[in-house]
């Protein structure tokens, strides 16, 4: 793995903070870092160059989505993902089993594989670690995922248990089935919101020596409270000079509570669904612009925001174009959302460079919960 390096440059005094640069064949992520995604290739209704102004660097694909449709195959003989969606910077991958068990119908889950329906054409499939793998080098991500399963929140013990080593299991078949030496294979770390789990599930995947380490198995329904407490007992397991990497997190206070627990990597559908629907994230607080309180407001709507939606429209305007169905709305709320999440993780790298995690910490908190 001679394309990856993980430079850790400041850890903060009072927290688990850090502060990193992620080298990878396609360029570095400064970390903490949030990862738009883009489950079919395109992160929805925004063009690349757009993206790219809003300061993310690195985004994610699906292999489930893609491989149904429109097939990893196609993917490779179009010369992979980035010539494909012309994206330049890196890519990660996730390795479907997700998408499986939340999307797909499941039909039979075995050591070997699993078994689904496609929730495109109902035709029966089959995923396994060797395939989960082969997908994602025909996709061709810099950042690929083993094949996990992730069990829901409040699952009854003996599932946590049985999900924990199956997913060690398949990533050990990860591990050996990878061909290509430019893409970095991170393990999944399983075990619900239980210490004993979480703890067997990290000792069994560390010793396997990925070159970094995913969180799973949260945000799926769990309290917050047990998210943050998961992640205070699951963290010290992983690697300290290795990326780490929360999936599917989050709100902005999740993403302010896993930084501060030593979390580098963030991925979450949030900015882009929320925006889709009108809803924006602004440093006072959540914004609903379909509010009819926002018919004849002619301020910005954040005025903390560099964003295109920011300093070219009122929040008149953008409620007009919700309310006239106009696709325009969608777009540009999607891109200030992105944009106030590149800025949270860039204000966070640059408390953990400060030494002053704790303090704006206190004070994001503060502010947003001032409002809701
Ligand atoms: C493009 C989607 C990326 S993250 C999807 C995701 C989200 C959440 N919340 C958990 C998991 C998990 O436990 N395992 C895997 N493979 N993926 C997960
Ligand atoms: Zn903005």
């Amino acid at each position: 793995m001679t394309h990856f390096a993980f430079h850790l440059d400041a850890t903060d005094t009072e927290t688990a903070a850090r502060a990193g640069r992620w080298e990878t064949p396609h360029g570095v992520v400064d970390t903490p870092a949030f990862m738009p995604v883009g489950t079919l290739a395109t992160v929805k209704g925004l063009l690349p160059e757009q993206l790219k102004a809003t300061g993310a660097q690195m985004v994610l694909s699906n292999t489930y989505h893609l491989a149904l449709r429109p097939g990893s195959d196609i993917v490779k003989e179009m010369g992979g993902l980035h010539k494909f969606m012309d994206w330049e910077g890196p890519i990660l991958t996730d390795s479907g089993g997700f998408q499986v068990f939340s999307l797909a119908g499941l039909r039979k889950l075995t050591d070997e594989k699993a078994v689904f329906r496609s929730h495109i054409d109902g035709s029966l499939l089959e995923l396994s670690p060797e395939k989960a793998v082969k997908i994602q080098e025909d996709l061709g991500a810099d950042c690929i995922m083993c094949l996990d399963e992730c069990p829901p929140a409040n699952d009854v013990p003996e599932k946590i248990k049985a999900a924990v080593d199956r997913t060690t299991l398949w990533a050990k078949r990860c591990r050996d089935a990878q061909v290509r030496d430019d893409q970095a294979l991170f393990g999944i770390v399983q075990g619900g919101i239980s210490e004993e789990m979480r703890t067997r599930s990290a000792e069994g995947l560390v010793p396997l020596g990925f070159p970094g380490y995913a969180v799973g198995g949260l945000s799926v329904g769990e309290a917050p409270v047990d998210m943050y407490r998961t992640l205070d007992f699951t963290v010290p397991h992983l690697p300290v000079e290795k990326p780490r990497y929360l999936m599917g997190v989050g709100r902005p206070e999740d993403i302010l509570e896993a930084v501060y627990r030593g979390i580098d990597l963030f991925d979450c559908v949030l900015p882009t669904r929320n925006g889709r629907n009108a809803m924006a994230f602004t440093s006072d607080g959540p914004v609903r612009l379909r509010n009819a309180v926002h018919q004849r407001d002619e301020r910005p709507l954040d005025p903390e925001c560099d964003c295109t939606a920011c300093t070219r429209y009122s929040r008149a305007y953008l409620r007009h174009l919700f309310i006239a169905k106009e696709m325009l709305g969608g777009i540009l709320l999607s891109l200030h959302n992105i944009a106030f999440y590149q800025k949270l993780v860039r204000d966070l790298r640059n408390a953990v460079n400060s030494g002053t995690v704790a303090q704006f910490r206190a004070n994001q908190l503060a502010r947003w919960q001032a409002q809701s």
